[in-house]
């Protein structure tokens, strides 16, 4: 699905510096990509295609030190996953994270904290982007969730079709917004309603949940829960599953499913961003985002 992306200026701007590193320029084998193996990214995506599956790419995210979605690392991800779509010899997605212990610490708090109006309204767009890319992708989508995945990592792996998760217990995951003095947009909402029901939604936002792996795979918000060393391999075979399915009859059961949802926004993208830089904009906010920053420095001792 062809969805109009408002960053054309900003794709081209931020991908001019990199274009002139070697071998990171889309299409051909990156630097260190090892002999032969045709991948394609950038600096902070590595995309490259499954050995052992063909039609499946495994696109790895790699924003040391915990993949936060910075506006340069959404665009990235923004642009491997239009290459995707648009090759057609990809029918699968394996998301997955090359920083160790972290799928994705979320939206990057810096984005969000002491920048003006117009950046805001740029970097929300971007997060729009990203989830409906995902959200709507043709392509079978699946999160191999190895690492922690709070809040902006948590709607990446819930945006996917299915989600296998390390049973590590330090790889939490939810919406936990709230602990940060802010909350979840209404369509982060939706998507965790419809995975795991409205009455364990309503609960794990207002408490701003980061469910273990154990917990999680009970409430519904990963679909299974593997040793860490299984978790690639099992990513593949549940591909292998879905992929056994005529790519047009599932791709319109599953617009047919999420479309609903994604309209939502859809049909209000200005005005959500609009209120989105309001109320990041709000003293209180910017003064909660502050408090918890400082929290995690203090946490380093
Ligand atoms: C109408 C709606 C409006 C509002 C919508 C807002 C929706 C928001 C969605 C979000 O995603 S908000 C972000 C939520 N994320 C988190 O709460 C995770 C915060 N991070 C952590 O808990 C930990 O960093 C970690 C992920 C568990 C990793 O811990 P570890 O000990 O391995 O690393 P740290 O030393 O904590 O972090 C390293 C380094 O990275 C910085 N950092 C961590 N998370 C973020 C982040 N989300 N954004 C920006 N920067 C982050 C951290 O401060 C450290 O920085 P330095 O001190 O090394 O400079």
């Amino acid at each position: 699905m062809a969805l109009t992306v408002g960053l054309r200026p900003l794709t081209r701007a931020l991908l001019r510096p990199w274009a002139r590193v070697p071998g990171a320029a889309l299409g051909r084998p990156a630097a260190g990509s090892g002999d032969g193996v045709r991948c394609f990214g950038s600096p902070r995506v590595l995309v490259e295609p499954d050995p052992a599956a063909v039609g499946v790419a495994v696109m790895k995210m790699r924003n040391p030190p915990v993949n936060s979605l910075s506006l340069e690392f959404l665009t990235e991800l923004l642009i491997s996953l239009e290459k995707l779509e648009n090759d057609k010899t990809f029918r699968g997605i394996i998301i997955t994270s090359d920083c160790p212990g972290i799928f994705s610490a979320g939206l990057d708090l810096l984005e969000m904290y002491g920048r003006d109006p117009a950046h805001c309204a740029e970097y929300w767009k971007a997060v729009q982007e990203l989830w409906l890319r995902v959200y709507l992708s043709n392509l079978v989508v699946i999160g191999a969730i190895n690492g922690i995945s709070p809040a902006g990592g948590c709607l990446l792996s819930l945006s996917c079709d299915y989600r296998v998760l390390a049973n590590n217990p330090k790889y939490a995951i939810g919406l936990n917004e709230t602990l940060l003095g802010i909350i979840a947009p209404f369509w982060f909402k939706d998507v965790l309603v419809n995975t795991i029901g409205h009455r364990a939604a309503e609960r794990a936002l207002q408490l701003g949940f980061l469910f273990p792996p154990s917990d999680a795979l009970q409430v519904g918000i990963v679909d299974q829960v593997v040793p860490e060393d299984q978790v690639q391999s099992t990513a593949r075979s549940v591909m292998a599953q879905w992929l056994a399915i005529p790519d047009h009859a599932r791709q319109l059961t599953k617009n047919l499913v999420r479309k609903p949802t994604a309209d939502r926004l859809l049909q209000q993208r200005d005005a959500d961003i609009q209120n989105f830089v309001r109320f990041i904009s709000r003293d209180s906010i910017q003064k909660s985002l502050h408090v918890y920053l400082e929290k995690l420095k203090q946490k380093k001792g």
